[in-house]
């Protein structure tokens, strides 16, 4: 209940604005012009459709006096024109319902694609600024609700008022007395649908909104079990999802009431109508003003005429409800892109001479400063590392580099070319990256070797696992390489899984390589075979490290001390080891009686 007390303070405002349908038809309209072929159809359809309302009314009235006036020749004729209507209405029925699929789920399955083509090319600023599970219920929730906008729901928008308004002129041609009582009703339909709408709409938002944040919560979950378990949290957690559920369950009855209402409404509406014009009708037929015939006609019309009116305002719940969907999806469309094209593989540039990180100026927040007028230069082949304490900006450097974020000034440039002038397909394809936390992709240890790039063969995808010191406890497995490895590879351990890492960077085999705490989770057995790899590896690159353990950065060209964003010691490590600074201070804090080789540089840890 607390998400729905929160939520009554929202305003009422926005939801009268024409803006959000603006912006939502602007973002829907290239996606139902692509298929206008079956918006054109549905279109005529629909033609069709008014046509045989009007000549169905027609028909039933001739059909009507023909049987009073006993005339059986005429009855005769009916017959043929009544099946030639029907057969027509089952055709175009049959047609819409198969129209209207396409329709609807071609721009669904349109927009889909566009938007996750758009999440993978968001820069890393708004990206961690997401939620996964937000993510995921724009495409298991809100993208579905566009049914109300697209489709016939956007048919029905003209269809609904020109069937009243077709319906209308033919029911002054019966009786305009009559007709006049009718047009009684439209006021109160178009009034009571205008509010249950607005209404449906603030309870629509409320209800995306909860989805989106109980997606969240299960995210986090499944992420997080190991945490809630160690900490007991699971009553906790379940509390907060009985909470929200039960919340999402208030939310829907309300909906559910609303909708009732208003379906309640326009039935009261339709039927006062149609009872008005009967007993009117009637009294007419007696007086002879009409015949029976005509008042048949009639009333099968003027129930045409009002229930349009109130579908409408049923169309405008509907709308209301998928334009609450969409502007959440809008809201992520909004955000500019890092490029155009998706990145794929393309041929690496090589590295011919230099790194340099020129006068950067760099916030993630635009307010705090990691760097400020930083320079670096790395020249070619040599190897780099990086200490310092936590938040010193290491990890910022490397994300920089690959392109996640922009400078705000200065320039990042691989060869003299800012990173900004090279796409991003040839800057990433430049750099191998080997990160602090592993990420493999559920799918077998093949799969995970052979996307490093196209084209990998066997052999060399042996070779590079038998360097990373990981091919014996591959082939050791059931399945070898074509062993299940588990979502995000929670069947391998720590130290298995960055060995597997290291042989996908070795088979990408770019002329940059990235280090980062790259060995953090290898034993120190281990470490030492996956050092030789290491070293192999970076032999004819330019590389980038940071460890955290000081034999991965004894042997380095160059040691950068970084605190604050800043240099603040650079040289090699016998020189560093012997200065005053941070350098010496990090190495101090070792513990005492362990070899060098194994020790983590213990404020950085
Ligand atoms: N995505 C982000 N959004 C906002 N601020 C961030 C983000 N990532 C890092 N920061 C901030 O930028 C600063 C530098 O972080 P960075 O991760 O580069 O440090 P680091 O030296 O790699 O630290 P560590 O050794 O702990 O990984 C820190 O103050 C951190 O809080």
């Amino acid at each position: 209940m607390r998400f729905i007390r929160a939520a009554k303070k929202i305003d009422l405002k926005p939801y009268m604005s024409t803006k959000e349908m603006k912006r939502t038809y602007h973002l829907l309209k290239p996606y139902i012009l692509k298929h206008k072929k079956a918006y054109i159809s549905l279109f005529l359809l629909m033609v069709i459709d008014i046509s045989l309302i009007l000549a169905f009314a027609w028909f039933i009235g001739q059909l009507t006096d023909a049987a009073v006036h006993r005339d059986f020749d005429r009855l005769k004729g009916l017959l043929f024109i009544g099946v030639g209507l029907t057969a027509t209405s089952i055709t175009t029925n049959f047609m819409d319902t198969y129209l209207e699929t396409i329709a609807v789920n071609a721009v669904k399955k349109d927009l889909n694609l566009d938007l996750y083509q758009h999440i993978l090319l968001l820069p890393g600023n708004h990206v961690s600024n997401l939620h996964s599970g937000e993510l995921l219920s724009h495409f298991t929730n809100e993208i579905h609700n566009v049914d109300g906008i697209v489709g016939r729901g956007l048919i029905n928008l003209i269809r609904y008022p020109v069937i009243s308004i077709a319906s209308f002129i033919y029911l002054v041609q019966i009786s305009w007395k009559l007709s006049l009582l009718s047009l009684l009703v439209v006021p109160v339909a178009i009034i009571g649908g205008a509010v249950f709408g607005l209404l449906l709409r603030n309870n629509s938002r409320l209800i995306h909104k909860l989805i989106s944040s109980i997606n969240k919560s299960l995210n986090d979950t499944f992420h997080g079990f190991v945490v809630i378990r160690s900490f007991t949290l699971e009553k906790l957690f379940f509390t907060k999802y009985d909470r929200m559920n039960q919340d999402l369950y208030s939310l829907e009855l309300k909906d559910a009431k609303l909708r009732g209402w208003f379906y309640a409404g326009g039935e009261a509406v339709g039927a006062t109508a149609y009872l008005v014009s009967f007993i009117v009708g009637a009294y007419f037929v007696s007086g002879n003003v009409i015949t029976i015939g005509a008042l048949l006609s009639f009333i099968t019309l003027v129930g045409r005429m009002v229930n349009p009116l109130t579908g409408l305002a049923g169309q405008w719940a509907s709308y209301q409800r998928a334009l609450s969907a969409i502007e959440r999806i809008i809201n992520l469309l909004d955000k500019p892109r890092d490029s155009k094209e998706l990145p794929s593989f393309a041929p690496t540039p090589l590295l011919h001479n230099r790194i340099q990180f020129h006068d950067i100026t760099f916030s993630y927040d635009g307010q705090k400063n990691v760097f400020e007028h930083f320079h670096l230069q790395i020249p070619k082949g040599q190897v780099v590392a990086f200490v310092g304490p936590s938040g010193a900006g290491k990890s910022t450097l490397f994300n920089l580099l690959q392109g996640f974020y922009r400078c705000q000034s200065g320039s990042i440039r691989i060869d003299d070319t800012s990173v900004e002038d090279i796409t991003l397909s040839e800057l990433r394809n430049s750099i191998a990256y080997v990160p602090q936390e592993t990420f493999l992709f559920s799918g077998t240890i093949r799969d995970n070797l052979m996307l490093a790039r196209p084209g990998i063969s066997e052999a060399e995808m042996i070779n590079a696992s038998r360097s990373a010191n990981i091919h014996e406890f591959i082939t050791a497995l059931p399945k070898g390489y074509d062993t299940e490895i588990g979502e995000r590879g929670v069947k391998l351990s720590g130290g298995q899984r960055q060995r597997i890492s290291i042989a996908r960077a070795i088979l990408k085999d770019a002329p940059i390589l990235l280090l980062d705490e790259a060995t953090s989770a290898l034993d120190s057995e281990t470490e030492f075979l996956v050092k030789d790899a290491l070293d192999q590896l970076m032999k004819n690159r330019t590389t980038l490290i940071i460890a955290h353990r000081i034999s991965t950065i004894q042997h380095a060209d160059v040691i950068v001390v970084l605190d604050q964003g800043k240099i603040v010691q650079m040289g090699k490590h016998h020189e560093l080891i012997h200065e005053k600074g941070l350098y010496s201070e990090l190495n101090k804090t070792r513990v005492p009686n362990q070899s060098s080789a194994a020790n983590p540089l213990a404020v950085n840890a």
